[in-house]
């Protein structure tokens, strides 16, 4: 590393999108990260830094990969790959299914940087934990997030295998007073209270339908409402009757908490779940959820997905 006016350059450089906050209670949060073992601001910076100082360039775009998902990550081209555990003071992959990588590379020319793998609550972290990973992507220079997530479909329209845009979600585990941005806010990344009716980009959401209709994948695209929980254990049927009655569309266990840390720092948002199980709603079915069948649909959509995505990602690189 070179420097600290280099660092402030690269990070003001990533971090600058058009807010600027204020720095507060810098002081006061430092005694409160130490205490309760939260990544300080500097220690996002330092994650950044030595990613930074290893990759020769700067992805705008940034795409976490869902369950059975990772096969995105495979399609990027010179690929640049981090294993968590490499990575100074990153959490690490435990689920099947996600790698556990950061990869940069360039998908159809566009240079990304992919999660091969993510970060659930159920495996023990804490929610700003499962996130921060959004934060690195923040400071590494990424401006637009596209969140993947493996889901069970709840909507009885859709089927396993489709795709649902995600329109809006319902932080469940909020509702319950569990937020990734609970804790002293760090205005350096966002304001304290921001706003998520507006979470999801729209007109993404409209251009990427299109984009699905061209690419002859219009029948198994919808838009949708997303709820996580916490998981690991799926949900009962009496638990899935009340989500339905509730106005969600499909169930998972990510996605939520970073999408929330993504709009906190001014990133802009699409994200879309695949149906690899419809949610049992009928006490008399024999059927059971199970993280196989997870994997399997994503490995039957692998090439659509990455097909879909890498459209995706030209539109965002000519439209950022
Ligand atoms: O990482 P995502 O949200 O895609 O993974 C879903 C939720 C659980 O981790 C797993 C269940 O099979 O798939
Ligand atoms: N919570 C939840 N997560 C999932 N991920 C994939 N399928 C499901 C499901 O049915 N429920």
């Amino acid at each position: 590393m070179n420097g600290t006016c280099e660092l402030k350059k690269r990070l003001l450089n990533g971090a600058s999108n058009g807010h600027a906050f204020a720095v507060e209670n810098e002081t006061s949060n430092d005694q409160y990260y130490a205490n309760n073992n939260v990544y300080s601001y500097e220690a996002v910076v330092n994650i950044a830094e030595y990613l930074l100082d290893r990759v020769p360039y700067r992805p705008r775009i940034g795409i976490i990969c869902g369950s059975g998902m990772g096969s995105l990550a495979e399609a990027l081209s010179n690929p640049i790959k981090f294993p968590y555990e490499d990575i100074p003071n990153f959490p690490v992959s435990t689920v099947e299914g996600h790698a556990g990588q950061l990869v940069f590379g360039r998908l159809s020319g566009v240079p990304v940087m992919c999660m091969q793998g993510r970060f659930h609550y159920y495996e023990g972290y804490p929610l700003w934990k499962c996130a921060m990973p959004v934060r690195v992507m923040k400071m590494v220079g990424v401006t637009h997030l596209i969140a993947t997530n493996a889901a069970g479909g709840l909507n009885k329209t859709y089927k396993v295998g489709d795709i649902m845009l995600v329109k809006d979600h319902i932080n469940m585990m909020g509702f319950a007073g569990n937020n990734p941005l609970q804790g002293p806010n760090e205005a350096r990344f966002g304001p304290r209270f921001p706003p998520m009716n507006t979470a999801y980009d729209k007109q993404l959401v409209r251009k990427a339908k299109e984009i699905a209709a061209l690419e002859g994948l219009g029948d198994l695209v919808h838009d949708g409402v997303y709820t996580c929980l916490g998981g690991p254990s799926f949900e009962t049927v009496a638990e899935l009757k009340m989500l339905g009655m509730l106005g969600v569309d499909a169930v998972g266990m990510s996605t939520v908490h970073e999408v929330i840390t993504a709009r906190h720092c001014n990133m802009s948002v699409f994200a879309f779940s695949l149906i690899t199980n419809m949610c049992i709603t009928d006490y008399d079915c024999g059927d059971e959820a199970n993280h196989c069948e997870v994997l399997d649909v994503g490995k039957l959509r692998e090439a659509d997905l990455r097909h879909f995505v890498s459209k995706i990602v030209v539109h965002l690189a000519h439209n950022m």
